[in-house]
């Protein structure tokens, strides 16, 4: 399967008062069609940045370094470099909705409060797809269909505000999907919704990936939901990916501490009364990253001497997987 979406190397600064922070420091990962990859890490990690960088969305205080290189594959096979896209490019407007969808938690970030849900799926769909508004409103019905929305020829014509919580991020979803985009970036999408609501939309999710054989970056704190809907996982910690690989293996046998320490977290059925045992400590702020590697403030395993004074490399301890610690970098341990 070809990449459709490669990034090597995203370091995101932001100016402020403060002076510049970097949330985002050396950043790699692929997504490759008909699969979804899990972006998971504590709130601040920086997983919503790096796709806001992907869709050229960062405010303009955003500074991304001159190394980063963000590609992708569009419909027609063309290879796009999205950093040297002109932001007012027509390119970029076929980036955001025709070539990579976007969903976020709260559907009101998608949805304008003061057109119908029909006639945003309609300009959708014509910018994009089929020019010809009678054959674009059919196209809109069958995708709330496919979504699950009931009675879809009346629903188009309802405005977000008239929807229940649930139906309106189904109703998201079809909007993201109508213009057909190759990549689906979905953000926290079932985050704020209830626990019965949540595995619904997340199984609509898994169905229309595999069936529309979409590639997805689905973003979430939860390494739970990222076992039912990914296929492939980045763990995020303070802006760095620390582990990367296929989200069965990552989870069987997870490299890093900071993983081990989020699987640890989840509750099981079989240890519902044991006690959750998350990861010590809390997040330090982008504005005092730690030196060395981020997560040695936290980490049980540090090495005196080596871990809060060098960033650990990404190696490779086993074929398809990647690990940036020093535990799994005997090479780099002797060379330090
Ligand atoms: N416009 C901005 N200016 C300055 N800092 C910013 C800006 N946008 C984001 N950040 C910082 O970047 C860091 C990463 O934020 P991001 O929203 O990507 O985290 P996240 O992992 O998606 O968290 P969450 O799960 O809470 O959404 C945060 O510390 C945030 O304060």
């Amino acid at each position: 399967m070809g990449d459709l979406l490669t990034v090597e190397n995203l370091t995101i600064s932001f100016r402020t008062d403060e002076g510049l922070i970097t949330p985002v420091q050396d950043v790699s990962f692929s997504v490759q069609k008909g699969r979804t990859l899990g972006l998971v890490g504590e709130s601040g990690s920086g997983k919503s940045v790096s796709t806001k960088a992907v869709m050229r969305l960062l405010p303009g205080s955003a500074v991304i370094a001159p190394d980063t290189r963000m590609h992708y594959t569009a419909k027609d096979g063309q290879r796009v470099e999205v950093e040297k896209l002109d932001p007012r490019s027509r390119a970029i407007r076929r980036l955001r909705g025709g070539e990579i969808g976007m969903i976020f938690q709260e559907p009101m970030a998608s949805f304008s409060p003061v057109y119908t849900i029909g006639n945003q799926m309609i300009e959708a769909i014509r910018l994009h797809r089929e020019p010809n508004k009678r054959q674009a409103r059919e196209i809109a019905i069958a995708m709330l269909e496919r979504v699950g929305l009931s009675d879809p020829a009346t629903r188009i014509d309802q405005y977000p505000h008239e929807m229940s919580g649930g139906m309106r991020q189904r109703a998201m979803i079809a909007l993201a999907l109508s213009a057909g985009p190759a990549l689906l970036i979905a953000d926290e999408p079932t985050t704020a919704l209830d626990v019965t609501i949540q595995a619904q939309v997340l199984d609509l999710m898994r169905e229309l990936q595999r069936d529309l054989g979409m590639g997805m970056i689905f973003i979430t704190h939860d390494l739970g939901v990222i076992a039912q809907i990914a296929q492939d996982v980045a763990v995020m910690y303070l802006g760095t990916i620390v582990e990367r690989g296929p989200t069965a293996e990552v989870i069987r046998d997870p490299k890093h501490p900071y993983t081990q320490g989020l699987l640890a977290a989840i509750p099981s059925l079989d240890r519902l009364n044991a006690r959750m045992t998350p990861v010590p400590g809390d997040i330090p702020s982008p504005t005092e990253r730690p030196t060395g590697c981020p997560f040695h403030t936290r980490c049980v395993h540090a090495i005196a001497g080596l871990c809060s004074a060098r960033t650990p490399r990404e190696i490779a301890p086993e074929p398809g997987r990647a690990v940036r610690c020093w535990l799994h970098d005997e090479a780099g341990r002797s060379a330090a």
